[in-house]
């Protein structure tokens, strides 16, 4: 799957969000080594604590399907003129499972950037870290 695919992807997943208080949809595709893809969106909540983020949807629909070590690339885009860089619950979680993680990282325009989850989290806390 080509940058552009996965980026397509997360871009489609932008009209699944539910942001009634931000109006900030954010899409994001997963890719796994096997090929699977798993699309998340952010869905937000009345108690706005209780939103959760369109890449850790995607991730938790990933772990809860028995994927964990095979993270090759995750795609995150928004629809407005910054790119939608992930927030920091975002990056540990995350981090936990992926920390060199490439990320393409997109905005309202459909052009995306790519980098590393350890240039956005360097010296992160992570499973090693406990010992
Ligand atoms: O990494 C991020 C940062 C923010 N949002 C969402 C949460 C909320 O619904 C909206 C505005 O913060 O954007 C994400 O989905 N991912
Ligand atoms: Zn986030």
């Amino acid at each position: 799957m080509t940058d552009r695919e996965l980026a397509d992807l997360a871009y489609a997943m932008l009209e699944k969000s539910y942001v009634p208080y931000s109006k900030f949809p954010v899409g994001a595709a997963l890719l796994c080594a096997d090929g699977t893809v798993f699309t998340g969106c952010n869905v937000e909540n009345a108690a706005y604590g209780s939103t959760i983020c369109a890449e850790r949807t995607a991730l938790v629909k990933a772990v809860s399907e028995g994927h964990r070590d095979d993270f090759v690339r995750l795609a995150v885009v928004g629809d407005s003129a910054d790119y939608c860089w992930p927030c920091g619950a975002c990056r540990q979680m995350l981090y936990e499972f992926a920390p060199e993680l490439e990320l393409l990282v997109g905005k309202g325009d459909r052009s995306f950037t790519k980098l590393k989850l350890s240039d956005l989290l360097p010296h992160g806390f992570g499973p090693k870290s406990l010992g």
